[in-house]
């Protein structure tokens, strides 16, 4: 199923021929025996990859799009384009609202400063006033559950102390449209499910949420719209329990003929 072409600002994303292509410079070390010869110099490489590739779609305001597909599909990459963090090689992207981001990669805390510390940075980069932050600034701290953490470096936190304080700061900035990436991943059971609440909520006001899951059963119980990215192509969009059937049966058929190869 491809995107729907509709334009104006019924959408709150547009993403027309958007490809982007990471070029990175190496130094290839063939065998060991040759970086000791060359005391660990190899010859000058680059390494192109085409990590999303002409891909176009739309997202109507208030929709919660699940964003889904195998490790190196290409899924925080547009993400990251969508939050203005990496431009896009070719093609445009249309942001009609203000975005909040909780990205896995890509722009976020200092570690060397505490929570609170960071909660005002947060806040400030989002655009709003001191005083705006002021005033969030107690619901942000008791919905992350950190205690008295919140006055410690972030260095000190554990994976999960670090994204609770980090979801809690995305969602209190009442964004048009927030980008979600694994945010769920470190949190424990019980913030999981507080952390979904909230989210739930968010799309309730009819706020729009981009959601890059490998919980294909997060993706099914927060989103009513779902993408399916493969080797950077745009493999299907549409209603998340079909968009995930589909994925789904390409996972068996892939593992099936990996397995008969291997015979
Ligand atoms: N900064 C970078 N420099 C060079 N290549 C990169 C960079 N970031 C990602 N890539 C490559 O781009 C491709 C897409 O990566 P991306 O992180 O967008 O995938 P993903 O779908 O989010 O994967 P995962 O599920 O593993 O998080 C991969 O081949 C990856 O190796």
């Amino acid at each position: 199923m491809s995107a729907v072409t509709t334009t104006g600002p019924a959408n709150a994303v547009q993403v027309e021929n958007v490809s982007l292509t990471y070029r990175t410079t190496f130094e290839r070390v063939p065998t060991l025996k040759t970086a000791l010869v060359r005391f660990g110099r190899g010859e000058r490489a680059v390494r192109e990859v085409q990590a999303v590739q002409n891909v176009s779609f739309d997202v109507p305001h208030g929709n919660a799009i699940g964003i889904i597909g195998a490790n190196g599909a290409g899924k925080s990459t547009l993400m990251r384009m969508i939050a203005g963090i990496l431009p896009p090689t070719e093609g445009r992207i249309q942001v009609n609202g203000r975005v909040s981001t909780l990205l896995s990669l890509g722009v976020g805390f200092n570690a060397a400063l505490s929570g609170r510390e960071n909660v005002v940075l947060g806040g400030l980069a989002s655009g709003l006033t001191r005083k705006e932050i002021q005033e969030r600034y107690e619901e942000i701290a008791d919905f992350a559950e950190i205690g008295e953490f919140i006055d410690m470096p972030m260095r000190t936190y554990s994976s999960g102390m670090f994204q609770r304080l980090a979801f809690s700061v995305a969602v209190h900035m009442e964004p048009d449209i927030l980008l979600v990436d694994e945010a769920l991943s470190a949190g424990d059971a019980k913030f999981k499910q507080k952390a979904a609440a909230k989210m739930k909520e968010l799309v309730t006001n009819a706020r729009t949420m981009f959601l890059v899951s490998h919980a294909l059963s997060s993706v099914r119980d927060l989103c009513n719209d779902a993408l399916w990215l493969h080797k950077g192509q745009l493999m299907m969009r549409g209603n998340p329990n079909e968009v995930i059937a589909a994925y789904n049966k390409f996972l068996k058929v892939g593992e099936d003929a990996f397995s008969l190869e291997d015979l």
